[in-house]
């Protein structure tokens, strides 16, 4: 059996998420001869450690009752710093202006020679090449199949999956929280303000849900399309972005009435990068709903390939989180 003592920093939607599934996933692991030991949980009020493994069902109790899971005033990178383990699970908010917690985190794992998986979007759309490099210098393992389309494989599925086949572009929907509030204004005339509201309560939006409705997300999720598959050194002020705050209920009914829907759809290629509300044919692949995703990817050899799933959600991100950690450790 392989031990893996890892991290879980930032317990929100996502880290819960995360610990949830590795408690429902124990005796799955265990059976491809894996025990995963958490031995710190963060949040932004301090942390929980125990190098012989944290009671992850009483970290998500102690989350739920009172608001934080603080036991020790430590912060992610004190725990990088001197607890022993070897992945760092970053699961923090994401900005991405200054990077955040997260790019913090995520360097001082690599100095640490620590490997990493994450689920956030700010580092690698500010600073993917620096990350890349440190990860390379530590020897480390970095994956961030969660940041780009949560659990709908994207990032994984052109790099290894489609090895070899060179992609041309991808083009789809890449938030969940836009995709839930366009289909929802259209099927039920909800209003815009409480299906945001919903999404937050979810778990499937932003911290900051203007990174949603604003297509600031989806922009960050091109980005790390672009640098990842595409090989480019593209940054969030290469992306062309519009959101869908200007969506009226009417104009969703009108585009209804002529065959179409309107959706958030962002497309990436080695030309151009942009984000904006787009009439979609109600019969196309990307005319999906509720909080799914979808991408089209066009590729060099088998012309193009359709996936679509859950783009947000706590337990379905934490399923891309848990095949980065099998990916790296398992055989
Ligand atoms: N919610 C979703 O469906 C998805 C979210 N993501 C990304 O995953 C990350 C987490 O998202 P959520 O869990 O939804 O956010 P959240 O707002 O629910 O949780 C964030 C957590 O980070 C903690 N935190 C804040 N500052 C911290 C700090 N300095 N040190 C340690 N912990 C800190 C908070 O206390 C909270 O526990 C974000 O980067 C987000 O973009 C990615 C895919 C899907
Ligand atoms: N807020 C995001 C979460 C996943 O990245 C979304 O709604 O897609
Ligand atoms: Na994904």
């Amino acid at each position: 059996m392989k031990t893996v003592c890892c991290s879980i920093l930032g317990f929100g939607a996502i880290g819960q998420g995360v610990a949830e599934v590795l408690l429902k996933k124990k005796e799955y692991l265990e059976n491809i001869g894996l025990e995963v030991k958490v031995v710190a949980v963060v949040d932004s009020k301090g942390a929980t450690i125990n190098p012989e493994g944290v009671d992850l069902a009483n970290c998500l109790a102690r989350k739920r009752t009172d608001g934080t899971v603080a036991l020790e005033n430590l912060s992610g990178v004190e725990v990088i710093q001197s607890v022993a383990h070897d992945l760092v699970i970053e699961t923090t908010p994401t900005n991405i202006r200054t990077g955040g917690a997260g790019l913090q985190n995520m360097f001082a794992a690599f100095q640490t020679g620590k490997d990493v998986i994450t689920s956030n979007k700010g580092p690698l759309t500010l600073k993917y090449r620096e990350l890349m490099e440190a990860a390379k210098v530590a020897g480390s393992h970095f994956r961030f199949e969660a940041t780009v389309g949560g659990s709908m494989p994207i990032i994984n599925l052109s790099n290894e999956v489609l090895a070899g086949n060179k992609v041309k572009s991808v083009k789809g929907i890449l938030n969940g929280t836009c995709n839930y509030i366009l289909t929802r204004m259209l099927e039920e005339r909800a209003s815009y303000n409480d299906i945001l509201a919903e999404s937050m309560q979810l778990g499937i939006a932003e911290t900051d849900p203007t990174y949603d409705v604003e297509g600031i997300d989806t922009a960050c999720k091109l980005v790390i399309l672009a640098n990842a598959i595409f090989g480019l050194d593209a940054t969030y002020s290469d992306v062309e972005v519009t959101g869908i705050t200007k969506v009226t209920p009417e104009a969703l009914e009108m585009a209804y009435e002529r065959g179409h829907v309107i959706k958030l759809i962002g497309e990436v290629s080695r030309e151009r990068i942009h984000v904006a509300p787009r009439l979609v044919p109600i019969n196309h692949p990307l005319a999906v709903g509720g909080t799914l995703n979808v991408a089209s990817v066009e590729t060099e050899l088998a012309g193009e390939i359709t996936v679509t799933g859950k783009g947000a959600g706590p337990i379905e991100t934490a399923s891309a989180i848990l095949s980065d950690l099998i990916a790296i450790y398992g055989n």
